[in-house]
């Protein structure tokens, strides 16, 4: 029997993206369709989102919803079976998902992810006339709370799993608010929302749930520590039986090399001779050099979590073994200068482009030699599939899904023709620079980065294997809870 889901997110892609939760939440439908489970996602009326909704169904109206008035819209784009929050006083505003283009939060944040986490509920509890889910999978803080309602209500029954796409980002608020949330005094306390004295959405979602899943195993083992538990170590610890680890997979129609749009040439494995005349347009997007000194890319959000500060000066490193280097990516304003400070400096050798761009990140990934992602935790990444795929050769940081995915090239390794990428320490300028130079080194022997760039593009992180885990895990969740 056809397994009846809706997921609740902050993002979709391609309707509304700033990061990997949106490629994530818009993959898994069309990855469980052929796990018998069919996906309705729930997501807020954003511009960006209501304006390519084309055809569209009321299915629910809500008089006032935490102050807005507010409907529940069904809708098919692209492919995707959504229902989607139209509360124009919370979500139609300029500027990003979750604040100004100013990058300042949204201060009635938790009244609109606490709507949207309502009207989730609701849902689940059987609002809609013909449709209700068997089961319900809510992502990162913004959804959390959806699990909350769901237990303080009458779909306490309904199975229900939280995803941690980031644990740094927790939905934390002050204690006033609980009592215009719309629990029950009871859900205040440590084993409901109340988190070290104020609100935690994420800690609420993950105490309410049935199951906790996270996307890697590594990050699943590495949330169980101080270091990267962020002060739900000791919760995440109690539920560990509930704690599962699903490495995220690629959406393999839209990043796909051999038929890719928004590349100048398509290429396979065999034909890696074609990628130079993406690498020829990439140096011209960055007003590089055109010559064979290795191509650094970095398509990122600018942040502490990716190690960009470390960057600036690996960055002097790289040029100085005579590599090139494109970024791509916004956030911190003084990293933004900073790196632009480089380009600067280094005009042919560094080019950076402030901002986000889907259709460059294509680019990026075709034309680069190798991508570098010194992240100090990431729960999966997906930056770095996205190259294997490409025969752009990851550099990555050993943490999290980084350590999961790319196979080091140790002698053993390279020995094995199983190396996909170059592994390091984390959080340590030395170990990125002993990278940038293993980098520099293994790239000048060009059929061993061949073989690399090859055995990258042959690893499977295709949906598959995944969306079956998730689905299993949604069967052993509705039979347990039966
Ligand atoms: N300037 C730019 N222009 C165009 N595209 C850009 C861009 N900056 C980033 N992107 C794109 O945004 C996505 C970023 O995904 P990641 O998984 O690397 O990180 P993120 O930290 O957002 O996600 C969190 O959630 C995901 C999903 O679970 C986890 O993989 C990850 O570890 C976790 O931190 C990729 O599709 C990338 O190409």
């Amino acid at each position: 029997m056809t397994i009846k889901l809706m997921s609740v997110a902050s993002e979709i892609y391609p309707l509304i993206k700033t990061g990997g939760l949106a490629d994530v939440v818009g993959a898994l439908p069309g990855a469980l369709v052929g796990q018998g489970v069919s996906v309705r996602t729930l997501v807020p009326g954003y511009p960006a989102v209501m304006a390519k909704l084309g055809k569209i169904k009321i299915v629910h109206r809500y008089p006032d919803l935490f102050g807005a008035a507010a409907s529940l819209l069904a809708a098919q784009v692209e492919g995707l079976d959504l229902l989607v929050l139209d509360a124009p006083g919370f979500f139609a505003r300029e500027g990003g998902p979750y604040g100004d283009h100013g990058g300042n939060d949204w201060p009635d944040n938790w009244r609109r992810f606490a709507a949207l986490s309502r009207a989730g509920a609701d849902v689940a509890e059987g609002v809609l006339k013909g449709w209700r889910p068997d089961v319900v999978h809510v992502h990162d803080w913004q959804a959390a709370m959806t699990a909350a309602y769901m237990r303080f209500g009458p779909a306490a029954h309904v199975p229900k799993l939280v995803t941690i796409h980031n644990l740094a980002f927790q939905g934390r608020f002050a204690a006033d608010i609980f009592p215009n949330l719309g629990l029950p005094p009871e859900a205040w306390g440590v084993d409901g929302v109340e988190y070290y004295g104020g609100t935690g959405f994420l800690k609420a979602g993950l105490v309410s749930a049935d199951a906790i899943t996270t996307v890697s195993p590594s990050y699943a083992q590495e949330i169980r520590s101080p270091v990267h538990g962020m002060g739900l170590d000791g919760l995440i610890n109690g539920r560990v039986d509930r704690l599962h680890g699903i490495l995220n997979g690629v959406d393999t129609d839209i990043w796909n090399p051999v038929a890719d749009a928004l590349i100048p040439k398509a290429y396979g494995a065999r034909g890696l001779g074609k990628r130079a005349a993406n690498r020829h347009a990439l140096e011209d997007r960055f007003g590089l050099d055109h010559d064979d000194a290795p191509l650094c890319i970095i398509v990122s959000r600018l942040t502490w979590q990716k190690g960009m500060d470390l960057m600036i000066d690996a960055a002097e490193h790289l040029v100085a073994l005579g590599g090139k280097l494109a970024v791509l990516g916004s956030g911190d304003h003084v990293l933004e200068g900073a790196l632009l400070g480089a380009a600067d400096r280094h005009r042919g050798r560094i080019g950076v482009q402030i901002g986000y761009d889907e259709p460059l990140s294509h680019l990026m990934q075709a034309g680069g030699d190798a991508i570098l992602i010194p992240s100090r935790f990431e729960p999966c990444g997906l930056t770095q599939l996205y190259a294997l795929r490409y025969g752009c050769v990851p550099v990555v940081a050993r943490v999290g899904g980084l350590a999961d995915t790319v196979i080091d090239a140790n002698e053993a390794a390279i020995g094995a023709g199983a190396a996909t990428g170059i592994v390091f320490a984390p959080d340590a300028a030395a170990a990125l620079h002993g990278a940038i130079n293993r980098l520099a080194a293994l790239h000048a022997d060009k059929p061993l980065w061949e073989a690399m760039q090859r055995a990258g593009m042959r690893a499977d992180f295709s949906w598959t294997q995944s969306a079956a885990r998730y689905a299993d895990l949604y069967r052993s969740l509705i039979a347990e809870a039966a």
